[in-house]
């Protein structure tokens, strides 16, 4: 089912966020759906507002403007926070605490705990369910938060870039996990990541933040039949563009390379390959970004 009515881990409309009044807006008119089932992957540059959006997603935050609904509950609410679980980067553990004593409190608080899961999590980074928090890594710290997140069952798990300080052992298993999860359960996972190869084989989705708006929301397999990378004479990349969308291009001499979104059959003597995810997705982060263009528009 598609269209407004559709079930949505997230929709979004006229979503806007700025942490005080008159400062810069982190999100502006963002409007997307992102449908259920899917593990999506959330990029953007450094500052685009990939946190802020989770956080809002998470209820950690609210709108300044707009809405935003996630399982078409309000973020925050009893209803979502049964139904949503967020880690964020700062993973916000008691560090007097043991795991054990960690794992209990999630299941004090979630009606749906699922402790085996929590704990077969914990015990696959070799972490002992006596070890203080407060004397893990943060790796290990992050394992557990994760632990957590995934006991509580939840039917939209957000991850603010969960792989960062997980070696690539750890990695590779936290990966499989939550595919497995959301193979099983149909859990929507929303994953930030600056880590592409990571999101190559795993997302079937992609949210793309540009300077606080959506740039893309849309179905990998709908971006990658999209895209090709074209290379031929550099005398014919405007007519390229006056067809088709050039979302990136680097000229060399009299050749020039580019990255294209189609928009219906290609004409001329242009060499075609097919991009990889990573190749899509760093043509569109390096194109036109202005981090600092925000504020005056804004304000
Ligand atoms: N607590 C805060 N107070 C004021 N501004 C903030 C706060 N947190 C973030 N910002 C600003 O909001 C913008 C978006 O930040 P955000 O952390 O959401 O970006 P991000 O995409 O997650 O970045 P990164 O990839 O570096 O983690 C940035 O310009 C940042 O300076």
């Amino acid at each position: 089912m598609t269209g407004p009515d559709a079930p949505a881990a997230l929709r979004a409309t006229g979503l806007g966020f700025r942490y005080r009044r008159r400062a810069a807006w982190p999100l502006r008119d963002c409007g997307f759906t992102v449908p259920t089932g899917r593990v999506v992957a959330l990029v953007g540059r450094n500052g685009a507002g990939k946190t802020t959006l989770l956080h809002l997603a998470g209820g950690l935050l609210r709108p300044s403007a707009g809405e935003l609904r996630v399982l078409d509950a309000e973020p925050g609410s009893p209803e979502a926070r049964t139904r949503v679980a967020l880690l964020t980067q700062d993973k916000a553990l008691y560090p007097r605490f043991t795991v054990a004593d960690t794992l209990l409190m999630g299941e004090k608080l979630n009606p749906r705990w699922d402790g085996a899961t929590a704990e077969r999590t914990v015990r696959e980074g070799g972490i002992p369910l006596h070890a203080r928090v407060g004397e893990l890594s943060p790796g290990q710290r992050t394992r557990v938060a994760l632990a957590l997140a995934l006991g509580k069952r939840p039917e939209l798990l957000l991850l603010d870039e969960p792989m960062a300080d997980l070696d690539p052992v750890a990695r590779g298993g936290i990966m499989a996990a939550l595919m497995a999860d959301a193979a099983e359960r149909g859990t929507t996972i929303v994953l930030s990541s600056h880590v592409l190869p990571d999101l190559e084989q795993t997302c079937d989705w992609v949210l793309l933040l540009r300077d606080g708006r959506i740039e893309l929301s849309e179905d990998v397999d709908a971006l990658r039949g999209d895209h090709v990378v074209l290379t031929g004479h550099a005398d014919r990349a405007d007519e390229l563009a006056a067809r088709h969308t050039v979302v990136d291009r680097r000229d060399g001499g009299r050749q020039t390379t580019a990255l294209v979104r189609r928009h219906g059959p290609l004409s001329g003597d242009w060499h075609v390959e097919r991009p990889s995810l990573e190749d899509i997705l760093v043509g569109h982060l390096r194109t036109g970004s202005d981090p600092g263009g925000r504020t005056e528009e804004a304000a």
